[in-house]
């Protein structure tokens, strides 16, 4: 194999290894990337739930992303949980030094077990600097104060982060009921496209989210346009769900399947 391309993930972790840092390695590793990573937090979680949340302090992550970045040529960066503002602050400060190509942007606030990981000001920093964001229904509704709860408000949402500061917006629609599929809205510079996919019958659907971005990145580093990037990264998803739907790892919502890819 020759020298892989390397992308960053700066997240938090998840002891059940299904969401946050541990599924953005194991999705960079499955799409042939070489993952580096830069810890925020770190939370006790299982496929049940977050018992608990301890976020690092602000110059312990500075310190990760100098060692990082000083040493290897990075050519996408995800973020997901930040878990504090003064994080999120030193993180958007490496944004607007122009440290962070391609950023993708997960603005991570509450996971599924309604534990906050994160709060709107500190994802709101970021936006302007992120090549995509990727909000679900609950960040979107979050981050614009509107409910996001059909296709027609998820548009809506995606066009109003996008004139808020990132570039292309894709709001994900994972937890939105659209029947048998699973319907993401992206907004941009080229105008708006809804992205379908078949919903796959599963409740093993911690991490998709996280995994998702992960996937979005790793096509950014290899030079994807952006809606290029993201239909690779909703089939990413899609696979991986199916690959999981008769795992029994956990008594709650399970991992997904980021096994056996030929990259
Ligand atoms: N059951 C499903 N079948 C197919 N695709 C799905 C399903 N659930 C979610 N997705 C897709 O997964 C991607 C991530 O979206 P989702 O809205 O689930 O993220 P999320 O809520 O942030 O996830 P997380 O559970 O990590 O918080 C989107 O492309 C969405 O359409
Ligand atoms: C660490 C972490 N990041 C993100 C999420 C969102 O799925 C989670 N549950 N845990």
């Amino acid at each position: 194999m020759t020298t892989p391309t390397t992308v960053l993930t700066v997240a938090g972790s998840d002891s059940g290894a299904g969401a946050g840092i541990q599924a953005d390695l194991k999705v960079f590793a499955a799409l042939g990337a070489y993952g580096t990573s830069v810890l925020t937090a770190v939370t006790a979680q299982n496929t049940r739930g977050v018992d608990a949340v301890l976020p690092l302090p602000p110059q312990t992550v500075s310190d990760q992303l100098d060692s990082v970045l000083s040493d290897f040529t990075v050519r996408a960066v995800k973020t997901g949980m930040l878990g504090t503002p003064a994080v999120a602050g030193a993180i958007a400060e490496a944004a607007a030094a122009g440290r962070l190509p391609q950023l993708v942007v997960d603005p991570v606030l509450v996971a599924t077990s309604g534990h906050r990981l994160g709060v709107v000001e500190a994802v709101v920093r970021l936006l302007p600097y992120a090549r995509v964001a990727t909000p679900n229904s609950a960040e979107a509704a979050a981050l614009t104060g509107a409910p996001v709860t059909g296709v027609a408000e998820m548009t809506a949402a995606a066009r109003a982060l996008a004139a808020g500061g990132a570039e292309w917006v894709i709001v994900t629609g994972g937890d939105v009921d659209t029947g048998d599929e699973a319907v993401d809205v992206l907004h941009g510079p080229d105008g708006t496209t809804v992205l379908r996919a078949p919903r796959v019958p599963t409740r093993h659907t911690h991490g998709t989210g996280c995994s998702f971005s992960a996937a979005t990145a790793v096509r950014l580093a290899l030079g994807d346009p952006v809606p290029v990037a993201v239909a690779a990264a909703k089939e990413y998803v899609t696979r991986a769900l199916a690959g999981a739907r008769d795992w029994e790892l956990g008594a709650g919502r399970g991992p997904m399947d980021h096994f056996g890819w030929s990259a």
